[in-house]
């Protein structure tokens, strides 16, 4: 049964415009000109309890839009949203309860206190048992590592080390959702690949429904099983990473180590994408054309060390969607 239930929402800003210029601020006080933003145009969508799905789409494509309503901060012009039953903006303080949101680039943190204190403040803020909050804030303690971090201001913190108390920070009330907000954004490689684990701990353990937004792809290829598009307002792609990859491009790549410098090879529906030194990297489709069949081709009139087929990289695909819709 679907846990958050997402039919048709739009929603359409109201922007005031106003000519530039000292005629235009004079003309703008007795005439106002408003354009309309359509940021959702009717956007549907449904999650199971404890679904993982990255939310993804360019700048401008309706992501924030979509999460501000789902949290109860934003009122839609239409459309219907359920969330365990519920209308988000229309239970905002019981629906507050059940949400918990992570952003990359800011803190819920207060940033002069040490770490334990903005976590009691949190246990008021959310009416915490303190026997729950006692138990649930030593497990955050114990799978984020956070214990040598307590005492220590916010501000004086590392930015995954931040991130680390933000994620504790965001469990304390035991929400059932979680909103993350490019959670990885500006770490370093270890940090990233702890907060990926402790996103996928968290999901699989506590069965806490998460929507991930990010523009970062190994995120996502990391995190998600299941992945949502948006672009302009609408919903491009919803499916698996495979179902996106066969919805845009059947291309593969051949990537071919060779013995030496020289290559040739020609060949109607292959094209060379790159060659660096004693690599290169051919496109083509394997409906028109197998991969054995081309590997026997090449190897046949070159001298090669290694092969590889690879799969173009999501970001490839994912520009390439954008760019049939008219996104790019
Ligand atoms: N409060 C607002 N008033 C007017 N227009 C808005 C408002 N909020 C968003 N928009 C417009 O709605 C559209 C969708 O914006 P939204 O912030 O949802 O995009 P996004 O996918 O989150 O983008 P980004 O990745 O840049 O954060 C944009 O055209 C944006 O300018």
């Amino acid at each position: 049964m679907s846990y958050i239930v997402v039919e048709d929402l739009r929603k359409t800003f109201f922007v005031s415009e106003r000519s530039s210029g000292l005629f235009g601020a004079i003309r703008g006080l007795v005439q106002r000109n408003t354009k309309q933003v359509h940021a959702l145009k009717g956007v549907s969508f449904s999650l199971k309890q404890g679904e993982l799905v990255g939310y993804i789409g360019p700048n401008g494509a309706g992501k924030s839009t979509t999460i501000k309503i789902l949290s109860g901060i934003l009122v839609p012009s239409s459309g219907k949203c359920l969330i365990g039953g519920h209308t988000p903006w229309k239970d905002r303080i019981r629906h507050v309860s059940r949400i918990g949101v992570v952003f990359g680039q800011r803190t819920q943190l207060w940033w002069d206190l040490p770490v334990i204190e903005s976590f009691d403040l949190l246990r008021d803020i959310y009416r915490i048992p303190d026997s729950q909050y006692q138990k649930t804030r030593q497990e955050m303690i114990d799978l984020l590592d956070l214990s040598g971090l307590l005492s220590i201001p916010v501000r004086q913190l590392s930015l995954g080390q931040r991130m680390r108390c933000d994620f504790a920070a965001a469990m304390l009330h035991r929400p059932q959702i979680l909103f993350l907000d490019e959670p990885t954004i500006g770490l370093d490689a270890v940090s990233k690949l702890a907060v990926r684990k402790f996103i996928k701990t968290l999901n699989k353990t506590h069965q806490v429904t998460t929507i991930l937004t990010t523009h970062d792809m190994d995120d996502i290829e990391a995190l998600c099983d299941r992945i949502i598009i948006i672009g302009g307002g609408e919903i491009l792609c919803d499916g698996t990473l495979a179902m996106l990859r066969s919805q845009v491009s059947s291309r593969r790549y051949l990537r071919i180590d060779l013995k030496n410098e020289d290559f040739s090879f020609a060949q109607a529906g292959v094209s060379i994408i790159s060659q660096a030194g004693r690599t290169v990297t051919l496109a083509f489709d394997p409906t028109k054309l197998s991969a054995a069949s081309l590997i026997s081709q090449v190897t046949a009139q070159n001298e090669v060390e290694d092969l590889f087929v690879e799969n173009p990289p999501i970001e490839e695909i994912i520009a390439q969607l954008y760019a049939n819709s008219g996104e790019i």
